[in-house]
Protein backbone atom coordinates (compact mmCIF):
# COMPACT_ATOMS: atom_id res chain seq x y z
CA UNK A 1 0.00 0.00 0.00
CA UNK A 2 1.24 3.27 -1.07
CA UNK A 3 0.27 6.70 -0.48
CA UNK A 4 1.52 9.34 -2.81
CA UNK A 5 1.28 12.97 -2.14
CA UNK A 6 2.17 15.08 -5.76
CA UNK A 7 1.93 19.24 -6.55
CA UNK A 8 -0.13 20.29 -9.18
CA UNK A 9 0.84 23.27 -11.67
CA UNK A 10 -1.64 25.22 -11.14
CA UNK A 11 -4.05 25.44 -8.22
CA UNK A 12 -7.52 23.12 -9.80
CA UNK A 13 -10.77 22.56 -7.95
CA UNK A 14 -8.92 24.72 -4.49
CA UNK A 15 -5.85 22.00 -4.55
CA UNK A 16 -2.35 22.51 -5.19
CA UNK A 17 -1.72 19.13 -4.05
CA UNK A 18 -2.99 15.60 -4.33
CA UNK A 19 -3.10 12.70 -2.60
CA UNK A 20 -4.03 9.28 -2.37
CA UNK A 21 -3.06 5.53 -2.43
CA UNK A 22 -1.80 2.80 -5.00
CA UNK A 23 -2.36 -0.78 -4.11
CA UNK A 24 -1.50 -4.11 -6.18
CA UNK A 25 -4.28 -6.74 -7.06
CA UNK A 26 -3.94 -9.99 -8.76
CA UNK A 27 -5.47 -7.90 -11.73
CA UNK A 28 -2.94 -4.98 -11.40
CA UNK A 29 -2.53 -1.82 -9.82
CA UNK A 30 -5.55 0.41 -8.82
CA UNK A 31 -5.76 4.16 -7.11
CA UNK A 32 -8.03 4.94 -4.49
CA UNK A 33 -7.83 8.98 -3.98
CA UNK A 34 -11.08 10.51 -3.47
CA UNK A 35 -10.62 14.23 -2.37
CA UNK A 36 -10.20 15.08 1.22
CA UNK A 37 -13.58 17.60 1.57
CA UNK A 38 -15.06 13.92 0.88
CA UNK A 39 -17.04 12.39 3.75
CA UNK A 40 -16.18 8.56 4.66
CA UNK A 41 -19.88 7.75 2.72
CA UNK A 42 -19.05 9.61 -0.02
CA UNK A 43 -15.56 7.39 -0.43
CA UNK A 44 -17.22 4.24 -0.89
CA UNK A 45 -17.38 3.95 -4.13
CA UNK A 46 -14.49 5.30 -4.91
CA UNK A 47 -13.07 2.10 -3.09
CA UNK A 48 -15.52 0.07 -4.97
CA UNK A 49 -13.65 1.12 -8.24
CA UNK A 50 -10.16 0.73 -6.98
CA UNK A 51 -11.23 -2.87 -5.94
CA UNK A 52 -12.76 -3.82 -9.35
CA UNK A 53 -9.24 -2.36 -10.99
CA UNK A 54 -7.03 -4.76 -8.09
CA UNK A 55 -9.52 -7.91 -8.09
CA UNK A 56 -11.46 -7.81 -11.42
CA UNK A 57 -9.98 -6.30 -13.79
CA UNK A 58 -12.14 -4.21 -16.77
CA UNK A 59 -14.30 -5.45 -19.34
CA UNK A 60 -12.77 -5.74 -22.88
CA UNK A 61 -11.95 -2.95 -25.43
CA UNK A 62 -13.20 -2.17 -27.91
CA UNK A 63 -10.79 0.64 -28.98
CA UNK A 64 -7.11 0.98 -28.65
CA UNK A 65 -7.14 4.50 -28.61
CA UNK A 66 -9.12 7.30 -26.70
CA UNK A 67 -9.29 10.96 -27.67
CA UNK A 68 -8.79 13.04 -24.73
CA UNK A 69 -9.32 17.23 -24.33
CA UNK A 70 -6.71 18.98 -22.53
CA UNK A 71 -8.12 21.27 -19.33
CA UNK A 72 -7.58 24.57 -18.70
CA UNK A 73 -7.47 25.38 -15.03
CA UNK A 74 -8.60 29.13 -14.29
CA UNK A 75 -5.49 30.74 -15.13
CA UNK A 76 -4.48 33.60 -17.14
CA UNK A 77 -5.12 33.81 -20.40
CA UNK A 78 -1.06 33.71 -21.55
CA UNK A 79 -0.93 30.70 -19.18
CA UNK A 80 -4.05 29.01 -21.03
CA UNK A 81 -3.43 29.23 -24.59
CA UNK A 82 0.28 28.01 -23.61
CA UNK A 83 -1.44 24.28 -22.06
CA UNK A 84 -3.38 24.54 -25.25
CA UNK A 85 -0.66 24.73 -27.52
CA UNK A 86 1.47 22.32 -26.03
CA UNK A 87 -0.76 20.13 -24.75
CA UNK A 88 -1.41 18.58 -28.96
CA UNK A 89 -5.34 17.99 -28.44
CA UNK A 90 -7.70 19.30 -30.89
CA UNK A 91 -10.50 19.11 -27.90
CA UNK A 92 -9.98 21.90 -24.66
CA UNK A 93 -11.99 22.42 -21.90
CA UNK A 94 -11.97 25.35 -19.97
CA UNK A 95 -12.75 25.88 -16.15
CA UNK A 96 -14.67 29.11 -15.47
CA UNK A 97 -16.77 30.95 -12.67
CA UNK A 98 -13.59 30.27 -10.66
CA UNK A 99 -14.61 31.63 -6.52
CA UNK A 100 -13.07 35.68 -6.80
CA UNK A 101 -13.10 35.72 -10.62
CA UNK A 102 -15.03 37.55 -12.55
CA UNK A 103 -17.06 36.99 -15.96
CA UNK A 104 -14.50 38.89 -17.96
CA UNK A 105 -11.87 36.77 -16.48
CA UNK A 106 -13.79 33.64 -18.16
CA UNK A 107 -14.32 35.70 -21.40
CA UNK A 108 -10.26 36.49 -21.75
CA UNK A 109 -9.43 32.73 -20.97
CA UNK A 110 -12.17 31.46 -23.18
CA UNK A 111 -11.05 33.61 -26.24
CA UNK A 112 -7.52 32.39 -25.95
CA UNK A 113 -8.38 28.79 -25.33
CA UNK A 114 -10.22 29.57 -28.60
CA UNK A 115 -7.20 31.66 -30.47
CA UNK A 116 -5.62 28.74 -29.43
CA UNK A 117 -6.98 25.76 -30.83
CA UNK A 118 -8.07 27.36 -33.85
CA UNK A 119 -11.12 24.84 -35.54
CA UNK A 120 -10.93 22.47 -32.67
CA UNK A 121 -13.59 22.20 -30.50
CA UNK A 122 -14.10 24.51 -27.25
CA UNK A 123 -16.09 23.30 -23.90
CA UNK A 124 -16.34 24.96 -20.68
CA UNK A 125 -16.64 24.02 -16.55
CA UNK A 126 -18.67 25.76 -14.78
CA UNK A 127 -18.76 22.94 -11.84
CA UNK A 128 -22.09 24.62 -10.67
CA UNK A 129 -21.40 27.98 -9.77
CA UNK A 130 -24.12 29.68 -11.86
CA UNK A 131 -27.31 30.68 -10.59
CA UNK A 132 -30.02 29.80 -13.75
CA UNK A 133 -30.18 33.91 -14.92
CA UNK A 134 -26.52 34.07 -14.58
CA UNK A 135 -25.73 30.90 -16.76
CA UNK A 136 -28.13 32.47 -19.14
CA UNK A 137 -26.39 35.45 -19.40
CA UNK A 138 -22.93 34.42 -18.94
CA UNK A 139 -23.89 31.56 -22.09
CA UNK A 140 -25.13 34.60 -24.12
CA UNK A 141 -21.57 36.01 -24.22
CA UNK A 142 -19.56 33.02 -24.03
CA UNK A 143 -21.13 31.17 -26.86
CA UNK A 144 -19.21 33.67 -29.43
CA UNK A 145 -16.48 31.17 -28.50
CA UNK A 146 -18.36 28.40 -30.49
CA UNK A 147 -18.89 26.20 -27.29
CA UNK A 148 -19.08 22.73 -27.95
CA UNK A 149 -20.81 22.41 -24.85
CA UNK A 150 -20.78 24.09 -20.91
CA UNK A 151 -20.28 20.90 -18.38
CA UNK A 152 -22.48 21.44 -14.84
CA UNK A 153 -23.63 25.18 -15.46
CA UNK A 154 -25.52 25.22 -12.06
CA UNK A 155 -25.38 22.87 -8.90
CA UNK A 156 -29.08 21.78 -9.18
CA UNK A 157 -30.47 19.28 -11.90
CA UNK A 158 -33.64 21.00 -12.17
CA UNK A 159 -31.84 23.91 -12.90
CA UNK A 160 -29.64 22.34 -15.52
CA UNK A 161 -33.16 21.67 -17.54
CA UNK A 162 -34.28 24.92 -17.09
CA UNK A 163 -30.81 26.41 -18.71
CA UNK A 164 -31.09 23.99 -21.56
CA UNK A 165 -34.34 25.43 -22.05
CA UNK A 166 -33.06 28.83 -22.24
CA UNK A 167 -29.59 28.71 -24.14
CA UNK A 168 -28.73 26.92 -27.64
CA UNK A 169 -25.32 25.87 -25.91
CA UNK A 170 -25.39 22.06 -25.44
CA UNK A 171 -25.72 20.89 -21.39
CA UNK A 172 -23.37 18.15 -19.99
CA UNK A 173 -23.99 16.29 -16.51
CA UNK A 174 -21.09 15.89 -14.07
CA UNK A 175 -22.10 16.52 -10.53
CA UNK A 176 -25.55 15.99 -10.94
CA UNK A 177 -24.38 12.07 -12.01
CA UNK A 178 -21.70 11.63 -9.88
CA UNK A 179 -22.87 13.67 -6.76
CA UNK A 180 -26.83 12.70 -7.05
CA UNK A 181 -28.83 10.09 -5.30
CA UNK A 182 -30.31 9.51 -8.87
CA UNK A 183 -27.83 9.93 -11.81
CA UNK A 184 -31.18 9.03 -13.87
CA UNK A 185 -32.98 12.72 -12.99
CA UNK A 186 -30.71 14.35 -15.20
CA UNK A 187 -32.02 12.21 -18.24
CA UNK A 188 -36.15 11.68 -16.48
CA UNK A 189 -36.09 15.42 -16.63
CA UNK A 190 -34.18 15.93 -19.73
CA UNK A 191 -31.82 18.21 -18.33
CA UNK A 192 -28.44 17.44 -20.64
CA UNK A 193 -27.17 16.68 -23.84
CA UNK A 194 -23.89 14.42 -22.41
CA UNK A 195 -22.77 12.75 -19.60
CA UNK A 196 -19.59 13.67 -17.47
CA UNK A 197 -18.91 9.82 -16.36
CA UNK A 198 -15.95 9.69 -13.77
CA UNK A 199 -15.07 5.81 -12.87
CA UNK A 200 -14.06 6.64 -8.90
CA UNK A 201 -16.85 8.76 -7.67
CA UNK A 202 -19.37 6.49 -9.54
CA UNK A 203 -17.94 2.91 -8.51
CA UNK A 204 -16.15 1.65 -11.08
CA UNK A 205 -16.19 1.16 -14.63
CA UNK A 206 -18.82 -2.07 -14.68
CA UNK A 207 -21.30 0.93 -12.63
CA UNK A 208 -19.99 3.45 -15.14
CA UNK A 209 -21.30 1.37 -18.03
CA UNK A 210 -24.34 0.41 -16.93
CA UNK A 211 -25.50 3.98 -16.50
CA UNK A 212 -24.29 5.11 -19.56
CA UNK A 213 -26.65 2.40 -21.19
CA UNK A 214 -29.41 3.76 -18.94
CA UNK A 215 -28.99 6.98 -19.64
CA UNK A 216 -29.02 7.46 -23.18
CA UNK A 217 -27.29 9.91 -23.69
CA UNK A 218 -23.39 10.87 -25.71
CA UNK A 219 -20.93 10.16 -22.76
CA UNK A 220 -17.60 11.74 -21.69
CA UNK A 221 -15.39 10.05 -19.70
CA UNK A 222 -13.63 12.34 -17.30
CA UNK A 223 -10.82 11.75 -14.60
CA UNK A 224 -10.91 12.75 -10.80
CA UNK A 225 -7.48 14.32 -11.10
CA UNK A 226 -5.45 11.15 -10.42
CA UNK A 227 -2.04 9.34 -11.48
CA UNK A 228 -1.49 7.52 -14.71
CA UNK A 229 -2.34 4.31 -12.52
CA UNK A 230 -6.40 6.11 -11.97
CA UNK A 231 -6.40 7.38 -15.23
CA UNK A 232 -5.89 4.25 -16.54
CA UNK A 233 -9.21 2.72 -15.33
CA UNK A 234 -11.12 6.03 -17.13
CA UNK A 235 -9.50 5.01 -19.91
CA UNK A 236 -10.45 1.23 -20.07
CA UNK A 237 -14.35 2.71 -19.73
CA UNK A 238 -14.00 4.93 -22.63
CA UNK A 239 -12.18 1.69 -24.54
CA UNK A 240 -15.24 0.05 -23.51
CA UNK A 241 -17.68 2.43 -24.38
CA UNK A 242 -20.13 1.14 -27.64
CA UNK A 243 -19.83 4.72 -28.49
CA UNK A 244 -17.47 7.59 -28.04
CA UNK A 245 -18.47 10.79 -30.21
CA UNK A 246 -16.29 13.42 -27.78
CA UNK A 247 -13.16 13.57 -26.47
CA UNK A 248 -12.35 12.45 -23.25
CA UNK A 249 -11.30 14.77 -20.39
CA UNK A 250 -8.50 12.03 -19.16
CA UNK A 251 -5.37 14.59 -19.88
CA UNK A 252 -4.61 15.27 -16.53
CA UNK A 253 -1.57 13.69 -15.70
CA UNK A 254 0.46 16.81 -17.10
CA UNK A 255 -1.14 18.90 -14.57
CA UNK A 256 0.61 17.38 -11.98
CA UNK A 257 4.12 17.95 -11.04
CA UNK A 258 5.18 14.25 -10.46
CA UNK A 259 4.04 10.82 -11.33
CA UNK A 260 4.62 7.10 -9.97
CA UNK A 261 4.44 5.39 -14.13
CA UNK A 262 7.40 5.81 -16.27
CA UNK A 263 5.42 5.96 -19.44
CA UNK A 264 2.86 8.05 -18.07
CA UNK A 265 -0.41 8.14 -19.95
CA UNK A 266 0.12 11.74 -21.49
CA UNK A 267 -1.76 12.47 -25.02
CA UNK A 268 0.28 11.83 -28.54
CA UNK A 269 -1.64 13.90 -31.08
CA UNK A 270 -5.06 14.28 -28.79
CA UNK A 271 -5.20 10.20 -28.31
CA UNK A 272 -4.36 8.24 -25.08
CA UNK A 273 -3.19 4.80 -25.40
CA UNK A 274 -5.74 2.23 -24.15
CA UNK A 275 -3.26 -0.04 -21.57
CA UNK A 276 -2.32 -1.18 -18.30
CA UNK A 277 0.32 0.68 -16.15
CA UNK A 278 2.85 0.10 -13.37
CA UNK A 279 4.35 1.88 -10.71
CA UNK A 280 8.05 2.97 -10.94
CA UNK A 281 10.05 1.98 -7.84
CA UNK A 282 12.31 5.67 -8.02
CA UNK A 283 9.11 7.42 -9.38
CA UNK A 284 6.81 6.28 -6.13
CA UNK A 285 9.57 6.48 -3.06
CA UNK A 286 9.94 10.51 -5.05
CA UNK A 287 6.31 10.93 -4.54
CA UNK A 288 5.83 8.78 -1.45
CA UNK A 289 3.67 11.04 1.15
CA UNK A 290 5.30 11.61 4.66
CA UNK A 291 4.48 9.75 7.77
CA UNK A 292 1.86 12.03 9.27
CA UNK A 293 -0.51 11.74 5.56
CA UNK A 294 0.19 8.48 5.22
CA UNK A 295 -1.34 7.49 8.80
CA UNK A 296 -4.35 10.26 7.93
CA UNK A 297 -5.04 8.13 4.45
CA UNK A 298 -4.26 4.54 6.15
CA UNK A 299 -6.79 5.69 8.93
CA UNK A 300 -8.79 6.97 6.04
CA UNK A 301 -8.98 3.98 4.18
CA UNK A 302 -9.58 1.67 7.06
CA UNK A 303 -12.69 3.45 8.22
CA UNK A 304 -14.28 3.10 4.52
CA UNK A 305 -13.67 -0.20 4.12
CA UNK A 306 -15.73 -1.16 7.52
CA UNK A 307 -18.08 1.09 6.40
CA UNK A 308 -18.45 -0.12 2.62
CA UNK A 309 -18.06 -4.18 4.39
CA UNK A 310 -20.89 -3.23 6.34
O1 LIG B 1 -12.62 16.82 -17.53
C1 LIG B 1 -11.43 17.16 -17.57
O2 LIG B 1 -10.93 17.70 -18.56
C2 LIG B 1 -10.52 16.91 -16.40
C3 LIG B 1 -11.12 16.52 -15.11
C4 LIG B 1 -11.85 17.63 -14.39
O3 LIG B 1 -12.12 18.67 -14.93
C5 LIG B 1 -12.20 17.44 -13.02
C6 LIG B 1 -11.58 16.45 -12.30
C7 LIG B 1 -11.76 16.34 -10.93
C8 LIG B 1 -12.60 17.17 -10.26
C9 LIG B 1 -13.48 18.10 -10.92
O4 LIG B 1 -13.55 19.32 -10.26
C10 LIG B 1 -13.18 18.37 -12.39
C11 LIG B 1 -14.56 18.45 -13.09
O5 LIG B 1 -15.45 19.07 -12.55
O6 LIG B 1 -14.82 17.92 -14.15
MG1 LIG C 1 -16.93 18.86 -14.25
Amino acid sequence: MITYSIGLKNRFRGITVREGMLFEGPAGWAEWSPFLDYDDATCVPWLQAAREAAVDGWPVPVRTAVPVNCTVPAVGPERAAEIVRGSGCGTAKVKVAEPGQTLNDDLARVEAVRDAIGSGQVRIDANGAWSVDDAVTNLRQLARFDLEYVEQPCAAVEDLAAVRRRTDVPIAADESIRRAEDPMLVKKLEAADVAVLKVQPIGGVRACLEIAEQIGLPVVVSSALETSVGIAAGVALAAALPELPYACGLATVSMFTGEVVADPLLPVDGFLPVKRVQPDTALVNAARADVARTAVWEERLSRVQKRSAG
